[in-house]
């Protein structure tokens, strides 16, 4: 990977006390979809065994073959460890924090939104509620409400534990806390990887024909040790969709922020790069959605290929045919009528985080003018980035 790769987004992991956290975090570094992943764990007193098992040993920074880095610290010292695990040499592909089960979670979205390395961008906030607890914790920590109003995806874990009926209840009562924020529901940290992190786009020499790994040995033996059931991960993946979406024709950027700030709460990944065309004819936008976070990447188009829009949407209970027709009607459609406006990619570049330079060939949106012309985005009410593109009217 070279230094001009997109920044490695750095995803939140928090939860109160026991959630399952750490079994995610586990879960997510056995299912790694070929990423190399930075872990930073802000707790050092709630460093489960398997955490250790995984990441090697908590305090120092260790590699291990597939690449994972494990530190504990506590918040003050976090952005010395981005910092380590930024360097080009880790080629680390994506960071978890995952925050001591008794911390702020804003604090850490704070520290990272507010943190001075350009190497790294928010990734969003995904909070872990044990659904068997929840009503007590709640009632003794009424903070988790502020918690859960600031993630981008709930994951209701420990399913396990509770009824169908139960579950149900705890969806409406989260819900309610939460707005439109998916919620997943989960046995042991079991989400579908692919809601946090990208499928590894390094095609480097070590991964085109790649040696079982300790990845792939671990993850054996975990599931052998305990009796995980193939048959549980199937099911899982078919509780999920995923939809593909390519055209060659650019899109309108109204019509794209329209479709997203609309996309239905079941909704809750959305990856890949688009095209706006003469709106931007020098750079393709990637795009990065968990639940409701989201944040749009400019860079230059490769020298080579062909150009087009590609993404895929993750969801469940997803309207796949829908949402197809509903992104091809972003396409531009080529008549008189139909010409973006200068004052079109507004409404995406808002959500563009700051950079001191911006990408080779990215001009600064024109504004600032009379602010919320476009429309505040779904989750607009969550900290901005730092230095981000001036908000435009
Ligand atoms: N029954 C059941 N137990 C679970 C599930 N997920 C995790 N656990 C167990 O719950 C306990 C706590 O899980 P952790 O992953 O350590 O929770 P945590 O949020 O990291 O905990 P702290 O670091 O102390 O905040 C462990 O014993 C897990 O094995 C689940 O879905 N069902």
């Amino acid at each position: 990977m070279s230094e001009s790769r997109s920044p490695i987004p750095v995803v939140l992991l928090a939860g109160f006390l026991g959630s399952g956290k750490t079994t995610l975090l586990n879960h997510l570094l056995r299912r790694n979809q070929g990423n190399r992943i930075g872990v930073v764990v802000n707790d050092f007193g709630a460093i489960e065994i398997d955490a250790m098992t995984v990441a090697g040993q908590v305090g120092s920074t260790v590699s291990l073959g597939n690449g994972c880095l494990c530190c504990a610290v506590d918040v003050g010292e976090l952005d010395d460890y981005l910092d380590k695990l930024t360097r080009p040499e880790a080629r680390i592909d994506v960071i978890v924090v995952e925050a001591s089960g008794l911390a702020e979670p804003q604090e850490l979205v704070r520290m990272i939104l507010a943190s001075d390395n350009p190497r790294i961008e928010y990734g969003g906030l995904a909070e872990v509620v044990d659904a068997a607890e929840f009503g007590a914790t709640r009632a003794r920590h009424p903070e988790i409400d502020r918690h859960l109003a600031i993630a981008d995806l709930v994951v209701l874990n420990k399913t396990d534990r509770v009824d169908a009926a139960a579950v149900e209840r705890l969806r409406t009562e989260i819900g309610e806390l939460c707005g439109g924020t998916p919620v997943v529901e989960t046995r042991y940290g079991r989400i579908d990887p692919a809601l946090l992190l990208d499928a590894a786009l390094r095609p480097g020499p070590e991964d085109a024909v790649r040696p079982l790994s300790f990845e792939d040995l671990y993850a054996d033996a975990y599931d052998a040790e305990h009796g995980h059931d193939p048959g549980h991960d199937a099911h899982l993946h078919t509780a999920y969709e995923s939809v593909s979406f390519e055209t060659a024709t650019p899109l309108h950027p109204r019509r794209l922020m329209d479709f997203l700030d609309t996309r239905p709460p079941g909704l809750y990944r959305i990856k890949g790069h688009v095209d706006f065309g003469a709106c931007d004819p020098r750079n393709r936008y990637t795009v990065h959605a968990v639940g409701r976070f989201l944040r749009f990447h400019p860079e230059p188009w490769p020298e080579v290929g062909s150009r087009a829009t590609r993404l895929v949407l993750i969801g469940s209970g997803l309207d796949t045919g829908g949402l197809r027709a509903r992104l091809g009607a972003c396409a531009l459609r080529g008549d008189a009528q139909d010409v973006p406006d200068e004052r079109s990619m507004w409404g995406v570049l808002r959500w563009v985080p700051g950079d001191a330079d911006g990408p080779e060939g990215w001009e600064e949106p024109p504004g600032p003018g009379p602010s919320g012309a476009e429309g505040r985005p779904a989750g607009a009410d969550r900290p901005d980035p730092p230095r981000a593109a001036p908000v435009p009217g």
